[in-house]
């Protein structure tokens, strides 16, 4: 193959292996390379976060609210798509409501007495956010709904017959929660929300507003159509727009003059193979396959994984969401087809 990397006899599938480990350069999900620019990117106040102008106007409400009053916030639950905002916005309500936030996941809790310990070392006002939160096992869930409701935990002490249930006072405390798939949420979990917001897809002007105040913080200059250039590439994601303008910077440097408009932020993203509508090699190949060798017919997710050298489920969860979300491809009951978008964007006609 092409792509073979050779170190000390040992050859690598440098695609192959890219992609098994999900360090696509166009992915949503965090991967190695965002972690240092994260910390410094991520907004602290609701005012530097961008975009999601409806879910700020009612979350500043409930925060003054809650501030007024002087009284815990009720628990909120954020949940979208990887790498809309959740864990900053997790940070950011804590931050305005000058509490202390204390994080966790839905994995790490594994039994009811982790979740109980936690809960324990609350103090009054603080935030607790659970991230993944859809991955809570049900035991877990089960203490957490009376905690949520009256702030209490119930424990069973001592064993058989002799067994009893004491019922301890926990300290008030706002729960956020974070989901990729509130889909996969519990019925009763959700219902103990207050409010859930749903995070979308930011516009190209709202991402190119991330991109001009990330670039402040990188002290990179960019102008206006350079930065709504990066934004059109970035998949609605800030995450990716961040990582983007990474990538165009290290090019500016050594390709350009530094600065980043339009025509270098066009010419580094080609040169990472991101191309106008944020399609990688691997995404073009799927619309030219669909396109050119399969004549625009409708193809089964099996044959469509087997001319890719993939595994049917990496195509079905990884690639296919965002080009059917951009209606450049469509399932159908006989297969995956390519809609006239797709023809325009691979430059041929449909016979
Ligand atoms: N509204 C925003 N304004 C400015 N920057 C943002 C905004 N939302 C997200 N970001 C940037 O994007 C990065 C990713 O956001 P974050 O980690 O909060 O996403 P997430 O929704 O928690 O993703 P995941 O589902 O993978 O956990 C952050 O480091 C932050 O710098
Ligand atoms: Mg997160």
């Amino acid at each position: 193959m092409g792509n073979d990397i050779e170190i000390e006899g040992m050859v690598f599938d440098a695609g192959a292996s890219s992609r098994a480990s999900g360090e696509r350069m166009v992915a949503t999900e965090l991967i190695e390379d965002d972690l240092a620019l994260d910390r410094s990117l991520r907004p602290k106040r609701l005012e530097d976060y961008l975009g999601q102008t409806r879910v700020k106007d009612s979350l500043s409400i409930l925060i003054e609210a809650a501030r007024q009053r002087c009284e815990c916030m009720d628990h909120v639950l954020f949940s979208g798509p990887p790498g809309l905002g959740k864990t900053t916005l997790a940070a950011v309500v804590a931050n305005e409501l000058g509490a202390n936030i204390r994080t966790t996941s839905g994995p790490a809790i594994a039994r009811p007495g982790d979740l109980a310990a936690i809960l324990t070392n609350l103090e009054d006002g603080d935030v607790l956010f659970i991230d993944e939160i859809h991955r809570l096992n049900r035991q877990v869930e089960e203490v957490l709904y009376p905690a949520l409701e009256d702030y209490v935990l119930d424990i069973v002490v001592g064993k058989g017959p002799a067994a009893r249930s004491i019922r301890l006072d926990l300290p008030k405390f706002t729960l956020v929660g974070a989901t990729t798939r509130t889909g996969l949420l519990t019925g009763p979990l959700r219902d103990r929300f207050g409010i859930v917001f749903r995070l979308d897809y930011y516009t190209p002007e709202e991402l190119s507003s991330i991109v001009k105040r990330s670039a402040g913080i990188l002290d990179v200059h960019v102008d206006e159509e350079g930065a709504l250039e990066i934004a059109r590439r970035s998949r609605g994601t800030p995450r990716l727009a961040n990582r983007l303008l990474k990538r165009v910077r290290d090019w500016a440097q050594v390709r350009g003059t530094g600065d980043i408009d339009e025509d270098t932020a066009a010419r580094a993203l080609s040169f990472f193979e991101v191309d106008s509508l944020g399609l990688d090699a691997l995404d073009n190949k799927i619309l030219e396959l669909l396109c050119v060798s399969f004549g625009g017919r409708p193809v089964g997710l099996s044959t469509l994984a087997s001319a890719l050298a993939e595994d049917p489920d990496t195509v079905e969860d990884v690639y296919e969401p965002y080009l059917i979300q951009q209606g450049l491809i469509m399932r159908t009951p006989k297969g995956r087809q390519a809609t006239d978008r797709a023809f325009d964007h691979v430059g041929v006609k449909r016979s």
